[in-house]
């Protein structure tokens, strides 16, 4: 594609050589840089691209796309000077791509938790009513029936914009998709056009990254404040946050609750291992997904497929068929009844939300067995409340490791033994490795106890020092309690 067409929408500050020239392909990684490529020098958490424009030069990059120029001496190459390069390169991948998201409709879902739990049964309940349909999520990228690996909860600019064209040229109608707080901080949505923003809860997470929970609260909120008036955005009032979220958006503003009068409203009448049976929008509805969390969850997901003008009786009906995203309170029984839950909560208010939830439909007698760790290189400040919220909620709790990645899992467990209070001592156990603490929970439950493993969900590996090994909860849990299949 010529470099004029490109540059189309971006705000240039200053600009050095030809815009006549083709570009072969983007990129803002140095190491991947050929022949005839743009290079975007971005400054990130731990290195400057800047630093890597020469050695793109010698590469064969002739379009650098950055924030300050560098001491020019190749003419042959064209320097765009912008304000923001991951700013310029949303916009510049999606002219690359010919702005697929303006020729589906695109739906954006943001929150602490339920993300990929409203984007995957969004995904399948539009898939189900027919439409062509894709799905981008931290667990799988689906155009319609092709699986595409995920390497982030939200695409890089460049991945993101080559996944919505495959899903326009397979014929994709709708796609869903998670909004993570670092993709809108670090600009990976920039220059989409989506049809409706939708919000689920906002809670402690990520302050690694935004500092604090204003920050963090603010990069979600930035979400809603781009939406054109064109799209919808639907909140869930119920979270103290969710009007915030919509008071500078210029799109037309949605609501959902269960706890107060809303557009969407239901009402919890039943929730059972077996699912939840709900009043929504006066229907009484069986569903299979287990929780009351995700009775929010439901309703995020019937108000969107409201608001994309679907009838509401095929929605409520197909809705109820459908099970929820791999890996969140995925449960086994064993033959001796001992039941074993595999959930994804990695944040004090997931912990704490699978844990009431097992608490309000245990029986009372059996024991809930906690198996939790906490990652490495992530927030630190909720290690000692998910330890703190996982003993307030069990009878034991084994603290463990997570994905440890560059930290010491020693390090990180002492970090959560921290938030446990003395009478909550007796409790716990520490067990480093992952599979000793899972073994060990399922060798302390007896019959009818409920066993949590919580963290990893899907994950199928264990990453730690940068090497990510085979490693899956469901399977260890299967191998222990050995259910009948
Ligand atoms: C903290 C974070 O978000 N990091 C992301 C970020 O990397 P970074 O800013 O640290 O990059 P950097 O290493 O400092 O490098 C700066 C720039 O120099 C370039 N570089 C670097 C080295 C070199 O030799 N040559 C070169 O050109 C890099 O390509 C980059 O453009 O930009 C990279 C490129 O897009 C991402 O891959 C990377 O994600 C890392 C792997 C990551 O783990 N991110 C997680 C925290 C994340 O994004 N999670 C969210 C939310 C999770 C959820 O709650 O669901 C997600 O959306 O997945
Ligand atoms: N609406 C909700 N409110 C609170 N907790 C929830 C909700 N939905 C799911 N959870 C809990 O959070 C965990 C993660 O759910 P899910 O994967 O849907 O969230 P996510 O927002 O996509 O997370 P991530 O930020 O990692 O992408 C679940 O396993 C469950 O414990
Ligand atoms: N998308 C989240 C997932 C955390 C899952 C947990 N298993 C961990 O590794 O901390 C993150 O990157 O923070
Ligand atoms: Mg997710």
């Amino acid at each position: 594609m010529q470099l004029q067409d490109l540059l189309y929408g971006v705000t240039i500050k200053e600009l050095v050589g030809r815009t006549d020239r083709t570009v072969n392909a983007l990129n803002f990684d140095s190491r991947k840089v050929t022949n005839d490529d743009a290079f975007f020098a971005i400054v990130g958490t731990a290195a400057d691209g800047h630093l890597f424009i020469n050695q793109t030069v010698e590469q064969g990059a002739k379009v650098i796309v950055c924030e300050n120029l560098p001491e020019i001496d190749n003419y042959d190459v064209t320097y765009v000077k912008v304000d923001n390069t991951s700013v310029a390169l949303g916009i510049m991948a999606g002219n690359f791509y010919g702005n697929p998201s303006a020729d589906l409709k695109l739906i954006g879902i943001t929150g602490t938790n339920g993300k990929t739990t409203i984007a995957t049964i969004l995904f399948k309940l539009f898939k189900d009513l027919g439409y062509k349909t894709g799905l981008l999520s931290t667990v799988e990228n689906y155009i319609n029936d092709v699986v595409v690996a995920a390497t982030h909860t939200t695409p890089n600019p460049i991945a993101l914009n080559a996944l919505l064209r495959d899903m326009v040229n397979a014929g994709c109608d709708y796609c869903f998709m998670e909004v993570s707080s670092h993709a809108v901080a670090q600009h990976r949505i920039e220059g989409l056009t989506f049809s409706g923003g939708v919000f689920s809860n906002l809670t402690h997470d990520h302050l690694d990254f935004h500092k604090t929970f204003d920050e963090y609260l603010k990069a979600k909120k930035a979400f809603f404040d781009v939406l054109p008036k064109t799209a919808f955005a639907l909140t869930n009032i119920d979270d103290k946050n969710g009007m915030v979220m919509l008071q500078n958006t210029k799109a037309y503003k949605k609501t959902y609750a269960l706890k107060q009068l809303a557009d969407f409203k239901a009402k919890i009448i039943e929730n059972q291992f077996s699912g939840l049976h709900l009043d929504i929008d006066n229907e009484d509805v069986y569903f299979k997904l287990v929780g009351s969390f995700n009775a929010y969850n439901l309703l995020a997901v019937y108000g969107t497929a409201i608001l994309l003008e679907q009838d509401k009786l095929k929605v409520l009906t197909l809705l109820s068929r459908l099970t929820g995203a791999e890996g969140r309170f995925d449960y086994i029984v064993s033959p001796e009844k001992v039941i074993g839950i595999v959930d994804y909560a990695h944040t004090p208010d997931a912990v704490q939300n699978v844990l009431s939830t097992i608490a309000n439909i245990r029986k009372g007698t059996e024991q809930v067995i906690t198996v939790i760790g906490c990652g490495g290189d992530r927030d630190k400040t909720k290690r000692p409340v998910m330890a703190q919220v996982a003993c307030d909620w069990s009878d034991k709790v084994i603290l463990t490791s997570d994905n440890p990645r560059t930290e010491d899992p020693q390090t990180i467990i002492s970090e959560m033994e921290a938030g446990v209070s003395p009478t909550n001592k007796r409790k716990t156990l520490s067990i480093l490795d992952r599979k000793e603490a899972i073994k060990t929970a399922c060798h302390l439950a007896k019959s009818g106890d409920i066993i949590l493993i919580a963290g990893k969900g899907h994950e199928k590996y264990q990453e730690i020092n940068g090497v990510r090994n085979h490693f899956d909860d469901k399977e260890i849990l299967l191998e222990q309690l050995n259910p009948r299949s």
